[in-house]
């Protein structure tokens, strides 16, 4: 079997490529190049490593025809395109816990740089001004600090402030209060920290949400003499208003790590007072780089060897250990999706996805994944389980998810219904022995048959003879039986047939089987 391969195409620690290629990965690390070079290397990829400055755009996925997973060795995924990516079937992970005590500190660093001026006194002093008489700083103790995102990064800024005796209060949405007393800080609304802080701190993701967060309109009405520290990303500030406001006197003071194009080469805030400022070096301390970079190639090697999903932003996780469990669930899930939609037709917009036995006490959402996955396999070839429940949600497809707990037939079973303007039509599958996939129902008959390869799905009477008939057909026209599998609702009633043929059956046999005596319906499958 040929091994995975990826791509580094950012700056990062070594530790990155030794792991890629100790659990089984081929690895290029090749950084710098401009997007046309990524562009014409990306299609041999089957994994991208890439820190800040490698942007994924919808061209370089569109080339990406290997590509299954995107790495971030950081937090921050606003240079990925998550839609386009996921719509494509390519997950995307980040490493979101590996630089955040990091880039805490940059920000806990800049707040202590603004309130002493210390970038200013080190440049002058340096210069041989010695300029004491032109410094004076303000303490931070009893001072408060205004947080705008209080996740990971945010609160443990919060406990180094709360070590430096700052009060702090904190704008978070998705802040709950409990949390807030937990972390001894005081949840506000947006317009109360920017009017009772004296230094600001941003820590949010920029989204449509966040971006401009602090407009012109809210700097000018923040508190007079307020500090804005950000070392979270460009774009959530103003940039234009920040240095107006600088320049004014009503901001005291701003420290920038991120900005709204990378890199700055030029700001109208490197001109304005008392603004001081670093390159994107939130996340670069040596323990941090390790730390991103162990963690994203260990994320997806695993991934490409074994299947396991952590820390996807367009995935549910699936551990190494879960992996191996579901596989099996997932090949039978996704050919009962598959068969249903095969089989089902109009407008379907309704499906659920029952589990019982076993299969109840299984992760469901990657078992709800493939079977999306086979059922919108009727839409679209390069469907998967990582794109499908996406193309499912642009469908207006209503998918539903149901865990039994009660006992059935089977140790383990899935059953996939859709809604037709017909009625309800529900398949399920269950596995034997070591794993194997099986389908034992077909919209209400009870049938055993292995879902593969070529087949074809016969409804008919039952009516003695009809199998000679069948069977006589296939070898008049030299297509040979793999297996010929048989269920019926009730003796002589409906009853169905699924063969499974050596070769694909043309439309020529499929219209000579539907004339056959008994055949109410003759439809072809692929598996
Ligand atoms: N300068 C650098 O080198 C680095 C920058 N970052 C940036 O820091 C950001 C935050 O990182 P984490 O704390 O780990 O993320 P996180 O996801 O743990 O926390 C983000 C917080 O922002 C909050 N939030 C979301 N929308 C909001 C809104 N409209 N208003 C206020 N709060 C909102 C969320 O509820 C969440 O609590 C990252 O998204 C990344 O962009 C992260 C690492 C390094
Ligand atoms: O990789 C870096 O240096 C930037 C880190 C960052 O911005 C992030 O993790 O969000």
């Amino acid at each position: 079997m040929t091994k995975p391969k990826a791509l580094i195409s950012d700056k990062m620690d070594p530790n990155a490529a030794r792991i890629f290629e100790e659990r089984g990965c081929d690895v290029d690390v090749i950084t710098g190049e401009t997007p046309e070079e990524l562009k014409a290397r990306i299609g041999e990829y089957h994994g991208l490593a890439i820190r800040s400055s490698t942007k994924v755009t919808p061209e370089i996925l569109d080339a990406a025809t290997n590509l299954k997973v995107i790495g971030r060795a950081g937090i921050g995924v606003d240079n990925v395109d998550i839609p386009y990516a996921s719509g494509k079937g390519v997950v995307v992970m980040n490493t979101p816990f590996g630089n955040s005590i990091t880039t805490a500190e940059h920000a806990i660093a800049m707040i202590m740089a603004l309130a002493r001026q210390i970038p200013d006194a080190n440049v002058r002093t340096k210069a041989g001004e010695w300029p004491k008489k032109d410094f004076m700083g303000v303490e931070v103790t009893g001072k408060t600090l205004g947080l705008i995102g209080a996740g990971n990064i945010g609160s443990i800024v919060a406990s180094r402030a709360l070590g430096l005796k700052m009060k702090v209060i904190a704008y978070d949405p998705f802040l709950t209060e409990d949390r807030a007393v937990e972390l001894g800080i005081e949840k506000v609304d947006l317009d109360a920290v920017l009017s009772r802080a004296d230094f600001v701190t941003l820590h949010t993701p920029l989204t449509d949400q966040t971006r401009n967060i602090l407009s012109r309109e809210r700097l000018e009405n923040a508190k007079p003499g307020i500090r804005i520290v950000n070392c979270a990303r460009g774009g959530l500030i103003d940039e234009a208003a920040l240095a107006d406001l600088l320049t004014s006197g009503h901001v005291a003071g701003a420290a920038l790590d991120v900005f709204q194009t990378e890199p700055a080469k030029e700001s109208p805030l490197f001109d304005a007072p008392n603004f001081i400022c670093t390159p994107h070096l939130g996340a670069s301390t040596t323990e941090a780089q390790v730390n991103v970079a162990l963690q994203v190639a260990e994320q997806m090697a695993d991934y490409l060897v074994n299947g396991g999903v952590t820390n996807a932003l367009n995935m549910p996780s699936l551990s190494a250990e879960e992996a191996p469990k579901l596989k099996p669930y997932m090949a039978l899930a996704e050919k009962l999706g598959s068969l249903v939609g095969q089989l089902a037709h109009g407008n379907l917009t309704k499906i659920s996805i029952e589990r019982e036995g076993a299969a109840s006490e299984l992760n469901g959402k990657p078992i709800t994944g493939a079977v999306l996955a086979g059922f919108m396999r009727r839409y679209s070839d390069t469907v998967n389980m990582v794109n499908a429940p996406y193309l499912a949600k642009e469908r207006g497809l209503d998918v539903s998810e149901v865990r039994h707990d009660r006992d059935g037939a089977y140790n383990t079973l899935i059953r996939v219904t859709v809604e037709t303007s017909a009625g309800p039509r529900s398949v399920a599958g269950t596995l034997f022995g070591s794993g194997a996939p099986r389908l034992v129902e077909i919209f209400g008959i009870g049938i055993e048959a292995e879902l593969d390869g070529h087949m074809l799905y016969v409804v008919n009477d039952d009516k003695p003879g009809f199998i000679g008939r069948i069977g006589t057909l296939m070898g008049e026209n030299g297509i040979n039986i793999g297996t010929f599998n048989l269920g019926r609702r009730d003796a002589g009633g409906e009853a169905v047939l699924l063969l499974s043929l050596d070769e694909k059956a043309s439309d020529d046999v499929i219209a000579q089987a539907e004339k056959v005596e008994g055949v109410k319906m003759v439809t072809a499958l692929e598996f």
